[in-house]
């Protein structure tokens, strides 16, 4: 527990006293999963995928092979400036200049003086979180010690220090706006996301929505900060689904392939067999073709969830979850986060029931495939909370269609396998909740007096 455990008010929390806030044809080596291959040639996925060799909780829903060309026509070429731009043109697409947090590279610790830029003091009110992210971190040191200060452009004795921790996502992405506030980079989609959000179920499960804001230019969604007010928390993002990319993605890389050497990096740094010989040879490998190899090296197609980053009320953070996969892991990483501490899992395991809940009568989770969204998971002396947070790859669907989210994913039905995800994340949950306790979770609703 943190030294200091100050009693918050419900408001402090950004909830209300409800207890819901509104606030070359080479298969690539994997560990164990279906298959994933990225081929010369452009196939649609196969209907009928090898089962996931790991157990899963559930009966796994399927994540059928999907092939993408990574050599642009079948000849391996020279990797052009293009392909390095990541970049494939379409309405979900973000600015990514900006490296994903977990990409390498990022610093964990940075000065308090590093933050403090003459462009952060001239600015009005808001101050660049760029710096401020859980990076990556070798196997070795896991746990990394993180500064996490948000620097307001104040004179020196009133610096203003919050605990804010950025743990996945890209770096820049996020500004520090007025108290209890946050801005994001602007995307149309999840700005429209959020205002449909706005009259659906999911309202009190995700962060309140407070419109757009300019600055400098530049245009962001503000949102309340989940973190506002919390001496000391405990945070893990969990991302959600079967798979972490879209299917336009894929139509995109089989009409236009793009190789990309920073993915291919990635990649490296992670597994070198990762690579198919093509790609090494390219030193280039195509977003999907990655986004694939990350999801079956994780649990994202075996348990429809996965952990990217945990940071520690003591401020130790990590973000080194590409391997993590198995079930066992991930329970004691659970375990880990909560220290043991039962009571916690339990008032997870609510919130995660009630979001469950919701989902199921949301018209807007009926209509839309949500990919690359997380479930945040936040706790603090005693008290705990999930919110759904990042909607920037989701998408509405056609009129007319919708998705049951609980099914195999095949290419072209659009399914994300995120309520079979979130099940077994229940599960999980439950399993680590259970172990050495005797304790059963199952069934157990919660009815204390949190503030939540
Ligand atoms: N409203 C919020 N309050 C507090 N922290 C937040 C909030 N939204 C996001 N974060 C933090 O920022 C991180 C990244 O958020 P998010 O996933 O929305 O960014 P992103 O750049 O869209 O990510 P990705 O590239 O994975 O799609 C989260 O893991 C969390 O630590
Ligand atoms: O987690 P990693 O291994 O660092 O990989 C990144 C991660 O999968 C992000 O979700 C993805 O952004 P999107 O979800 O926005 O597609 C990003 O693509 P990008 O490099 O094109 O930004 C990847 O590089």
């Amino acid at each position: 527990m943190p030294k200091e455990c100050r009693r918050k008010s419900s408001k402090d929390f950004g909830f209300s006293g409800t207890g819901i806030s509104d606030g070359g044809r080479v298969e690539r080596r994997t560990a164990g999963r279906s298959p994933q291959i990225c081929t010369e040639h452009i196939q649609k996925a196969a209907i009928v995928a090898a089962p996931p060799a790991a157990p899963a909780l559930m009966d796994a829903p399927l994540v059928p092979q999907v092939t993408i060309t990574s050599d642009a026509g079948g000849t391996s070429r020279e990797i052009q400036e293009e392909d390095l731009d990541g970049a494939v043109d379409g309405t979900l697409r973000r600015k990514l200049s900006n490296s994903s947090i977990s990409s390498t590279g990022s610093s964990a610790v940075e000065s308090e003086d590093d933050l403090l830029s003459d462009t952060e003091t001239q600015s009005k009110g808001l101050v660049t979180l760029e710096h401020l992210v859980c990076a990556e971190v070798s196997e070795s040191k896991a746990w990394k010690k993180l500064k996490t200060y948000i620097r307001w452009p104040l004179q020196a004795s009133q610096k203003k220090k919050v605990n804010w921790v950025q743990l996945a996502g890209h770096k820049g992405n996020f500004k520090a706006a007025e108290e209890g506030t946050i801005l994001k980079k602007l995307s149309e989609n999840e700005k429209k996301c959020f205002e449909d959000l706005q009259n659906d179920a999911l309202v009190h499960f995700v962060p309140r929505y407070q419109g757009i804001v300019e600055n400098d230019g530049e245009s962001f969604v503000q949102m309340t900060d989940l973190l506002a007010g919390l001496d000391h928390p405990n945070v893990m993002d969990c991302k959600m689904g079967v798979r972490t990319y879209l299917e336009e993605e894929l139509v995109r890389a089989r009409d236009r392939p793009k190789l990309r050497e920073d993915l291919y990096k990635k990649m490296m740094e992670v597994d070198r067999e990762g690579p198919t010989p093509q790609e090494h040879f390219q030193r280039g490998i195509t977003k999907p073709c990655y986004m694939q190899w990350r999801d079956s090296m994780s649990s994202t197609n075996t348990l429809g969830f996965r952990i990217e980053g945990i940071k520690k009320y003591d401020g130790t953070c990590r973000t080194d979850f590409k391997k993590t996969r198995s079930k066992q892991d991930i329970i004691k990483l659970f375990k880990e986060f909560v220290e043991e501490d039962v009571s916690i899992i339990k008032s997870y395991l609510e919130r995660l029931r009630a979001i469950r809940d919701a989902l199921k009568i949301s018209v807007f989770f009926k209509k839309h495939e949500v990919i690359g969204s997380s479930l945040l998971f936040i706790h603090v002396c005693g008290r705990a909370n999930v919110w759904m947070i990042d909607f920037g790859k989701t998408s509405a669907l056609p009129e007319g269609q919708t998705l049951r989210h609980d099914v195999p994913w095949q290419e072209g039905n659009r399914e994300d396998g995120y309520l079979w995800g979130l099940e077994n994340l229940i599960l999980t949950l439950e399993a680590a909740g259970n172990e050495g306790s005797g304790e059963e979770t199952e069934n157990n609703s919660l009815t204390t007096d949190r503030d939540f």
